[in-house]
């Protein structure tokens, strides 16, 4: 990191450095070196399968590097919520107990004083305290998405990992959503996110990592929204305009694009 980056960014919670990762020795990422700092808010795009969740788990310490290496600051928490379409939601619990989870390794099958009044600070939190014993199945996707962040935070991360929390959902939806997460920003949370959507998410968040296979480029929407970098990484070319101060991408017929894949 350069010296202004080092400054705005805060200590590094963790980094990954020469990361190889492959399923099966299908390399999936290659040659990974990526900081993750206690103040950034970062975007992660690229195309389907392109190495996004890949990338989530080796930062939440689920996928152990083939080659190169992973240092953590110790004592970090990590927060990790999932891509809803990997949920099984017949699994047979309500709310609060999905969000009791996060606490499992203390050894007790049923939660305490202090769970039960912490599940429902921070379901209230998230606006669905209400909700508290419903099956996860009766809620919508807007609602999951918010039980597993309870979940996730219940853990007191100093970083957040999130796969794809917007999509599925309406704009006013995904408007709230980007809300809540800067507002747990602000409150000193790090959070790293993927996404598809370049113009509804992507070009809002301070900091952008492309990646297809490997990192295509990393920085501010302004760097890594241009045309060399999109067709790169998406594999076609693309247009992209200035509004508001903002890159806003087109593709070639001129038409909004939600990412290089749609
Ligand atoms: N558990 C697994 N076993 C084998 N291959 C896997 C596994 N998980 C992912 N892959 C493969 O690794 C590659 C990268 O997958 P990954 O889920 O990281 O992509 P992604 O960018 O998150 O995709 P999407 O945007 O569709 O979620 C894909 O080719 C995928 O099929």
């Amino acid at each position: 990191m350069t010296g202004v980056d080092a400054a705005e960014r805060g200590e590094e919670l963790v980094r990954l450095a020469g990361v190889h990762f492959g399923y099966d020795h299908h390399a999936v990422l290659r040659g990974v070196d990526l900081s993750v700092c206690e103040r950034d808010f970062i975007g992660v795009v690229g195309p389907s399968g392109s190495g996004k969740t890949t990338l989530l788990r080796l930062l939440l310490g689920t996928n152990k590097p083939q080659h190169g290496s992973i240092t953590r600051k110790p004592g970090v928490a990590v927060g990790y919520v999932p891509q809803l379409e990997t949920v099984n939601w017949n699994f047979p619990v309500t709310v609060a107990e999905c969000v009791l989870m996060a606490r499992k390794q203390r050894g007790l099958p049923w939660p305490s004083r202090t769970d039960k009044a912490d599940i429902a600070a921070v379901l209230d939190r998230l606006g669905i305290g209400h909700l508290a014993n419903r099956h996860i199945r009766e809620l919508s996707g807007g609602q999951q998405q918010r039980m597993f962040i309870a979940r996730a935070l219940l853990r007191r991360p100093r970083l957040l990992l999130m796969d794809e929390p917007t999509s599925g959902v309406d704009v006013a939806s995904r408007h709230d959503m980007l809300h809540l997460l800067t507002d747990l920003h602000a409150e000193g949370v790090a959070i790293l996110i993927t996404t598809h959507d370049l113009n509804g998410v992507a070009s809002h968040l301070p900091r952008l990592v492309a990646v297809h296979g490997r990192i295509v480029a990393e920085g501010t929407p302004r760097e890594v929204i241009t045309p060399p970098v999109l067709e790169e990484t998406f594999g076609a070319p693309m247009q992209v305009l200035e509004h508001l101060g903002m890159p806003v991408v087109l593709d070639v017929e001129g038409n909004l694009t939600r990412s290089g894949s749609s």
